[in-house]
């Protein structure tokens, strides 16, 4: 019955996909009949032109990187598109499927985790984008009865029915054994004093308002350069919260949604006194601290209150070349930090955290956490002989975020409002005198990455790597 399904097949494979070879094979498992020989002459799609076109010039000095919206398949050509080898042959056994592509790489996917990921409207809630598929009643040794490569992608046909059919992009991009393709890199520009000159990051708010295009090229001058201001903007609360509330919602805290405030303590924190506030960031005694942040003056009339913002990112890289051992020390030793002002609060992380947080995967650095104003009592030491270590470390860093050659400073003024990324960029102010009104809000980091990647890349692109 299989051996004459699988003619069948075959016959209508062949008739249909003349034009490609790729030979499913597979050894000692009892789907011979799944084995199908088809021929092709023409690659499944034609490689782009050479990347380097008019849009793409060798240009003499780097220029500041865009958010890169092209993705690149991390083939042979930049941007060319994953193709099944047109010389070797695909083959399964009894646990794994094997692909071979036209780069020379060979892809492998266990049976359970293709079955479990399949994409079909039965798996996977077409508007959710949530499994649907009961994981658990898959029996863990499931595999393939057919499988066919086409146009479209490999199709599959399971044990017990199931059809799932996996576009070549998808693959290559989940390839896991081995991985295929690079996490979209951040594209960062790190900077001081002098890189700032003649290039403030800065957006107009009509542009904001009116189209998801003006988000777009905002959330990624946020992401370039960890920091962006808007000019244009109504000098009003009202207008200051819409426009925020176009990255993504607030983020509420112990200090409200949207915040109004002037120096009468009327939340008990500094930042409602009119003291100077070295170079930190926000927020470091929550778990997970506010990813964005966002300052509109709208009244001053004294002197003073310069604000400063110092690339924490470029600091740390600083330090780490100046003095590797204060930042390792800095990268390991966990900080202690805590809000307690407020008489009804006292908010502590469910674990101290490291002043530099690096990503688990990539070891990258994802996120500083320094606020010495909130840095709370330390006596959970692993070793007291680090409490030395600990004070030189963090004098380095004093040292590092104090050069003027690493401090942007900018006196805000209505209609300028500045909003920055509370993970990378550390900011403070001069203290003043004076009658001065700030407002603002939070914005959560999940929240704003989302609305950066959603509007620079779109939603089918960002689906195609979950
Ligand atoms: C809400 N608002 C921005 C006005 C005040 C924030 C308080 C700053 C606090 N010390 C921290 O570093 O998180
Ligand atoms: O008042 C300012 O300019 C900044 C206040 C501040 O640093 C903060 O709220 O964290």
């Amino acid at each position: 019955m299989a051996s004459r399904r699988a003619a069948v097949l075959a016959r209508s494979l062949s008739a249909g996909l003349a034009r490609r070879q790729a030979v499913c094979q597979h050894s000692r498992n009892p789907w011979k009949e799944a084995i199908r020989a088809i021929s092709t002459s023409s690659p499944r799609f034609q490689p782009p032109p050479n990347p380097a076109t008019s849009e793409n010039p060798i240009s003499a000095s780097p220029p500041v990187p865009k958010i890169n919206k092209k993705r690149t398949f991390n083939v042979t050509k930049a941007d060319a598109q994953p193709t099944l080898s047109k010389h070797h042959k695909i083959s399964f056994d009894d646990k794994r499927i094997s692909l071979p592509w036209e780069e020379g790489k060979n892809s492998t996917f266990q049976h359970i985790w293709l079955r479990d990921h399949c994409q079909c409207p039965q798996c996977m809630h077409p508007q959710t984008k949530q499994r649907t598929l009961d994981t658990f009643s898959l029996p863990l040794n499931i595999r393939p009865s057919e499988v066919e490569p086409k146009d479209e992608g490999l199709y599959v046909k399971w044990h017990g029915g199931h059809e799932s059919l996996y576009s070549w992009e998808w693959l290559h991009r989940h390839s896991y054994a081995p991985r295929l393709e690079k996490y979209p890199s951040v594209q960062r520009k790190l900077w001081g004093k002098a890189d700032l000159e003649e290039n403030i990051p800065v957006v107009k708010y009509d542009d904001v308002m009116k189209s998801d295009n003006g988000v777009a090229e905002w959330t990624s001058q946020i992401q370039i350069y960890g920091f962006c201001f808007v000019d244009g903007v109504p000098t009003t609360p009202g207008a200051t919260k819409e426009l925020v509330e176009r990255i993504a919602h607030i983020r509420h805290t112990h200090y409200g949604g949207f915040w109004d405030f002037t120096a009468d303590l009327e939340k008990k924190d500094m930042a409602y006194t009119n003291l100077a506030l070295p170079a930190h960031t926000d927020t470091t005694y929550f778990t997970e601290p506010c990813g964005l942040q966002m300052f509109h003056l709208l009244e001053f009339d004294g002197q003073g209150g310069e604000s400063l913002l110092v690339d924490g990112f470029r600091a740390a890289r600083i330090l780490r070349e100046e003095k590797p051992e204060a930042f390792r020390t800095l990268s390991t030793i966990r900080v202690p930090t805590h809000a307690s002002g407020n008489e009804d609060v006292s908010i502590e992380p469910y674990t101290p955290f490291p002043v530099f947080n690096h990503h688990p995967v990539t070891g990258e650095l994802v996120q500083v956490r320094w606020n010495n104003e909130d840095r709370a009592t330390m006596d959970r030491w692993a070793d007291p002989e680090e409490v030395e270590k600990f004070y030189a470390a963090i004098f380095d860093w004093n040292e590092v975020l104090k050069r003027a050659e690493g401090e942007y400073r900018e006196q805000l003024v209505p209609g300028r409002p500045l909003i920055f990324d509370n993970w990378r960029v550390l900011h403070g102010r001069g203290s003043f005198t004076g009658f001065r009104r700030m407002c603002g809000a939070y914005v959560g980091r999940d929240d704003w990455q989302s609305r950066l990647r959603m509007t620079n890349y779109g939603r089918e692109e960002i689906l195609m790597g979950l």
